[in-house]
């Protein structure tokens, strides 16, 4: 199946600055694609090329098969989004602000889209009060109506929980979820936090320095094998020359007064407690990360270094 969005080895560069590099990656349909990037990673640049509010200075952006650039703006019909706060008339309601975003779009899109877009994003209710009344959260969903209300085939949303309460975030997250799981929605999300990308997307693109550094379906990325486990021991010192002499070295990634890091295979965990206890070490505790956190933390860590190291 043809991509809805094809992003073919785009460069953006900003007076030296590489914002984004050599960036290929493609969206289908059904796709909740998560894109994960620290802040500057280039996520922004990126999704600004793909609304034509920037062009890269080289690389192809492909809509639905055809080749996007300045002459073929009538592409970006086909994408709506929601990239930076999006401006409201507060002293209107929820309702005539969706009519007029929906007349500065090409078609005319009746009175019955409208409801169905507000019972999409969960304002069914609430249209009719002004906006100035709305919460933060009731406007980034009423943002996300404006930005579907078109039918788009793949939506965008910048950062879409920053700045809200944890109500709100976890409205939004339910939003996408359910955007993607009962209309069918394709979209494309970007957060600077690990935790919100694993909550929704299908797939993930991690971003760091404009670079891509890895991408892949949430399952695949999230390496069952390599847990990371901290083990609360008393006193670590002499442990740690136990350890230097023992077959788990390699896997010890950390050591402080208290607290011993190791990154290993979840069936390893049993082995290795019996082994601390037989050499005469207390253990207090014993926790086991399978975060995605960890995986993302170590990916630009090591992506870090390694640009270091070059
Ligand atoms: N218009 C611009 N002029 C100069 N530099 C820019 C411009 N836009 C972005 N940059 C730089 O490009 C890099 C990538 O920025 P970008 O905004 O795409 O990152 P991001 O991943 O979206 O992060 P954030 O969440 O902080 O926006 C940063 O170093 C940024 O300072």
């Amino acid at each position: 199946m043809e991509p809805i969005v094809e992003i073919q080895n785009i460069t953006k560069v900003f007076k030296k600055i590489n914002a984004v590099s050599d960036l290929s990656f493609s969206i289908h349909k059904g796709d909740v694609y998560g894109f994960l990037g620290q802040n500057g990673a280039g996520k922004s640049t990126t999704m600004r090329m793909l609304l034509g509010l920037i062009f890269p200075d080289s690389g192809r952006i492909i809509i639905n098969g055809q080749e996007f650039n300045n002459g073929k703006r009538h592409l970006l019909r086909h994408i709506g989004a929601i990239i930076e706060r999006p401006d409201m008339y507060g002293y209107l309601s929820g309702w005539d602000n969706l009519k007029i975003f929906a007349a500065l779009t090409d078609r005319s899109i009746p009175a019955t889209r409208l409801h169905a877009v507000l019972e999409q994003v969960g304002l069914k209710g609430r249209e009719k009060d002004k906006v100035k009344t709305y919460s933060y959260g009731m406007k980034q969903r009423l943002g996300i109506a404006i930005a579907l209300v078109h039918e788009p085939d793949l939506l965008i949303l910048d950062e879409p929980t920053n700045g809200l309460d944890p109500q709100g975030i976890a409205d939004i997250r339910e939003l996408i979820r359910s955007l993607s799981r009962d209309h069918g929605k394709t979209v494309l999300v970007s957060s600077h936090l690990l935790h919100e990308i694993e909550q929704v997307a299908t797939r993930m693109l991690v971003l760091h320095k404009g670079k891509k550094i890895a991408e892949g379906m949430l399952s695949d990325l999230l390496n069952p094998n390599e847990m990371l486990v901290q083990v609360g021991v008393i006193p670590a010192g002499q442990v740690q020359a136990r350890i230097a002499a023992s077959s788990w070295q390699p896997m010890l990634v950390g050591a402080s007064a208290d607290q011993l890091t190791f990154k290993l295979h979840k069936d390893n965990i049993p082995e290795l407690n019996r082994w601390l206890v037989m050499n005469g070490v207390n253990v207090t505790e014993i926790r086991s990360k399978h975060s995605l956190e960890d995986h993302f933390l170590s990916l630009t860590n090591d992506q870090a270094t390694a640009t270091r190291a070059i």
